[in-house]
């Protein structure tokens, strides 16, 4: 039997807000947002795939901390684990996405709702929604 395909997402974070990329492709993710990221090559950690992914996709450096709670397996031959990231170096760019954008609690919620996330990130979008409100600067 074939081994799932492991791929490693990150969850993108500057204080209050995570970063969200939009996908271009194919036509059926098309225009909706997940956390960037990419398959694990053979060799590689999931810490040194979602460097080499980040870097790729956005142009960044980033430092990787702790995963998400929930690893995801929509099918049989696929595993998704996202993980916390910082951006160490650099400003991120859409090199192979559609769009960025960095979004708060709030607004990761309203993108839940109206159906904008790619369904596979719907279980780590919950999670990060709670952290995103704590996380939150109270109004001064
Ligand atoms: N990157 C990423 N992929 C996701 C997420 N949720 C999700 O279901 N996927 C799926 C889509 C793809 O089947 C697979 C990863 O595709 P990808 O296109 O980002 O990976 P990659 O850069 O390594 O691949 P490739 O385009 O070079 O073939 O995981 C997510 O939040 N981020």
């Amino acid at each position: 039997m074939t081994e799932p395909v492991l791929v490693v997402a990150g969850a993108v974070l500057d204080g209050h807000r995570m970063l969200l990329a939009q996908r271009d492709y194919p036509e059926a993710v098309a225009g909706l947002w997940e956390l960037p990221g990419g398959k694990v090559e053979s060799g590689e950690s999931p810490d040194q795939a979602l460097v080499r992914e980040l870097c790729e996709e956005l142009d960044v450096e980033v430092s990787v901390g702790a995963a998400l709670r929930d690893v995801v397996s929509p099918t049989d031959s696929l595993t998704l684990v996202a993980m916390r990231a910082e951006i160490v170096s650099g400003t991120p760019r859409a090199v192979e996405h559609r769009a960025l954008r960095w979004v708060d609690g709030t607004e990761l919620a309203h993108l839940v709702r109206d159906g904008a996330l790619v369904p596979n990130d719907l279980g780590w979008a919950h999670e990060m929604i709670a952290e995103l409100q704590v996380r939150r600067p109270e109004p001064s």
